[in-house]
């Protein structure tokens, strides 16, 4: 056995070969792409006159087009070479920086020898093309890395399982071709790597995990089977971490077959999106899209009511305790997050195929041209076995037909003669050559002028009808909104059926119905609404579904209400689901905590649905961990990380003068310390404002985070507490953690969510008395 030194310089010199080689080719790519830029700029500049044209006739034509279209060819296929090349510099050139962070020693069953296999962020070949000499994390052998330690191992492969021993398992640490740190490793990944890891201060974005991935992160990250993947984990267990690594893996496991665009992160708000951008890129692939469920349901939503956004939402279920209709609203949100008030929605449609959908007249210039009452006529006289969606259809073709007899007596109108007199001479002269196209038109009759008169008579109303014909496919003669209120409007037999079967609607549904009316009659929309309404609309006109997304990601998967999943899967028919959450961080009055994850799992029967429970936390240090999960129930089972750091401190303050003046020394304190980001967290957007007036001047560059901030970034920052979801900083300062502040049960996740944002240190304040959520 070679004495560790030795492995050293061994290992040092493999480093020193292996860096040699890829920057050589690094060389040699650069003179290759530029050759390739040249080309393409050469024949982008010259393709016209490299193409033959002639079009005298159809031979001639014919063999024009195929010139043309060799040369587009060409120039595509170059473009694609210019850009393989161009990412596999990219490549090549973080591998010239860090060539490799892991090795195992694989002796495959039935082989004499163990094959020594390096692994980093991409592959590289050796001269020949037939040796690995640095295999990329994702491919299969990769795995034995992640999953074993030292003795009998197997990996899966396309074509099945490989068995073998494992002989040795390193880490390594190099920066600039130099091995900074390396160590053979047992059971879990190296705990020294990942302490140097951990043990770093934050960063204003989320770094890549690939070199520390842990076996059960692993297994997220490779799923293939679930069609439904759940991943339940505690703060700072790497659920967002995973989730990234495992896009960068499903984008090499199916090269060729799945692009970043077919994939779509939920993330809880647009900073986040920000804060993991570079994960990807880093990784050498393209970042996949990325939403917010807001921004879905405006886009979805258009112009049809001014939409509360669930911030706004929050803010509301934090701070209008003392309102009147407080307790109405939120069994409002309670109630509408259910699949019970799906089904009353499913039931609804159910009787509207029947009777009871409101239509919009089709109205021309402050005049009806077809009512509410012929369209209601003839969508119900439509065979009602057929579908609402089908008969939908079937009205909005008998729309058209209808407009296009209505436009021909249109034309006698006044108005149309004062149109064509306004004509300009442009579009006189295309009438006129439409005319003799059709040969309708010789120049010198009498029919001639009443011709043109039609004719332009027709054009002018074609151009006006042509928006109404439009709205009638687009099925806007249907009055969702109306018909959404309808189901408040409690003189629907549709209640009574319903309590005849059992379901009940909640007790203050009168009070609950009011409240709905008020808000839609100012154009506006709560946001526990959007998903009922847009699913409704959807029931009656269609599903506009999503067949081209084949992964959808959703983070803090607790936030989502049942109802919003059941929605997700209409829209998105075809596409395996991760969904990555912590019931305790359920902060939305309408999110998964009270029955956990049990509505997500039954979206898929049980054989497509997999779940995944992450226990440990690697974001915070031991003593932040100890404390924080003593704030949640069955908080005992979360393990933390072996890292030390200091004690979490409360202190009490006098007055807001006193606070204000006791969190300007902290930061001050954490400054000098060398933390680059540090977080006031505070309760709502209210309290966020009014610390962050009290401390600018004393702060150099204090920012103020607010729901509409997207960029996220080091620094001191006061930051409201859900708006802090999913994103950590160096030291946590909370505000004010008074039982007045944070005191009814409704609040504790919040406070959780707030504490376990800290990384390195966490300091409370407080005023009076402390809250009771820490013992
Ligand atoms: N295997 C790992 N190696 C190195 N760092 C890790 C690993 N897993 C997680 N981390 C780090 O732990 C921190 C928390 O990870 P992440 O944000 O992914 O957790 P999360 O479960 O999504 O947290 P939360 O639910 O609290 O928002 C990040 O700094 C991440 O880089």
């Amino acid at each position: 056995m070679t004495n560790p030194i030795d492995q050293l310089s061994l290992e040092q010199r493999r480093v020193e070969e292996v860096t040699g080689i890829i920057r050589a080719r690094i060389e040699e790519l650069r003179n290759q792409v530029g050759g390739m830029r040249e080309d393409i700029v050469d024949i982008r500049r010259n393709f016209w006159d490299d193409v033959t044209l002639n079009f005298e006739d159809a031979a001639e034509s014919a063999e024009s087009h195929a010139s043309m279209k060799q040369q587009a060819e060409l120039l595509s296929e170059r473009e694609r070479s210019h850009r393989h090349a161009v990412e596999q510099l990219q490549t090549l050139t973080k591998l010239a920086q860090s060539p490799y962070f892991g090795r195992i020693d694989f002796n495959e069953k039935g082989e004499s020898r163990a094959e020594q296999i390096y692994l980093g962020v991409g592959s590289l070949l050796d001269e020949s093309g037939h040796e690995y000499l640095i295999y990329d994390w994702r491919a299969p052998v990769s795995s034995l890395y992640y999953d074993y330690s030292p003795g009998p191992v197997r990996y899966e492969t396309p074509s099945g399982s490989i068995q073998g021993e494992m002989t040795l398992k390193r880490q390594y640490m190099i920066r600039n071709g130099e091995i900074r740190s390396m160590f053979d490793t047992g059971v879990t990944i190296g705990d020294e790597l990942l302490q140097e890891v951990l043990g770093k201060q934050s960063d204003a974005q989320m770094k890549s995990i690939v070199a520390t991935i842990q076996r059960e992160q692993n297994r997220i990250i490779r799923n293939e089977r679930a069609r439904l993947l759940i991943v339940q984990g505690a703060a700072g267990s790497g659920k967002t971490s995973a989730a990234l690594q495992r896009v960068a893996y499903l984008l090499y496991r199916y090269r060729g077959m799945l692009s970043a665009d077919q994939i779509v992160l939920f993330s809880p708000n647009p900073m986040f999106n920000s804060y993991v951008s570079t994960v990807l890129p880093e990784l050498g692939e393209q970042n996949m899209q990325q939403t917010t469920y807001q921004q879905y349901l405006e886009h979805r939503l258009g112009k049809s009511f001014e939409l509360e956004d669930p911030y706004s939402q929050m803010e509301y279920t934090l701070g209008a305790v003392h309102e009147s209709e407080y307790e109405t609203r939120i069994a409002a949100i309670s109630y509408k997050a259910g699949l019970p008030f799906m089904h009353l929605i499913e039931k609804y449609v159910g009787e509207l195929g029947h009777s009871g959908l409101v239509f919009k007249p089709v109205t021309f210039r402050g005049r009806t041209l077809i009512d509410e009452e012929a369209i209601a006529a003839q969508f119900y006289a439509c065979d009602r076995s057929v579908s609402i969606g089908n008969r939908m259809r079937l009205t909005a073709d008998w729309i058209l037909k209808q407009l296009t007899k209505l436009s021909r007596e249109e034309r006698e109108q006044e108005w149309v003669q004062d149109q064509i007199e306004l004509l300009d001479q442009e579009q006189y002269a295309h009438a006129f050559e439409e005319l003799q196209r059709k040969n309708r038109f010789a120049g010198n009759s009498f029919d001639d002028f009443e011709a043109e008169k039609d004719f332009l008579a027709s054009m002018v109303v074609q151009e006006q009808f042509k928006k109404l014909r439009k709205r009638a496919k687009r099925l806007s003669f249907l009055n969702v909104p109306a018909i959404y209120r309808r189901l408040y409007e409690g003189d629907l037999v549709l209640l009574e059926r319903l309590d005849a079967c059992g379901q009940s609607l909640p007790d203050n549904w009168n009070q609950i119905s009011e409240l709905t009316k008020a808000k839609l009659d100012r154009g506006e929309i709560y946001y526990e609404d959007a998903t009922p309404f847009l699913f409704l609309k959807e029931k009656l006109e269609g599903f506009h579904t999503n067949t081209s997304v084949k992964h959808l990601f959703i983070d803090e998967a607790q936030d989502y209400s049942p109802f919003q999943y059941y929605y997700l899967k209409r829209i998105f028919p075809n596409c395996k689901m991760t969904a990555l959450g912590d019931l305790n961080q359920s902060i939305f009055a309408h999110s998964l905590a009270g029955e956990g994850f049990d509505p997500l799992s039954e979206l898929y029967s049980g054989e497509e649905t997999e779940k995944i429970i992450l226990t440990r936390s690697y974001r915070s240090t031991r003593p932040i961990v100890t404390f924080t999960s003593r704030i949640i129930e069955g908080g005992s089972l979360i393990e933390p990380f072996n890292r030390d750091g200091a004690e979490p401190t409360i202190t009490q303050t006098i007055d807001e003068a006193h606070l204000v003046r006791s969190i300007k020394e902290r930061v001050e304190q954490l400054v000098q310390a060398g933390y680059s980001s540090i977080a006031v967290i505070c309760k709502t957007a209210e309290e966020s404002r009014r610390i962050y007036m009290a401390l600018q001047t004393y702060i150099r560059k204090l920012r103020l985070i607010e729901k509409e901030t997207v960029t996220f970034e080091k620094g001191a920052v006061i930051i409201p507490s859900y708006l802090a979801k999913g994103v950590e900083f160096d030291a946590v300062i909370i505000s004010d953690a008074s039982v007045d502040n944070y005191g009814r049960e409704s609040e504790r996740k919040l406070f959780y969510t707030a504490c376990t944002r800290a990384m390195h240190e966490l300091h409370l304040f407080y005023r009076n008395e402390l809250t009771s959520f820490i013992d």
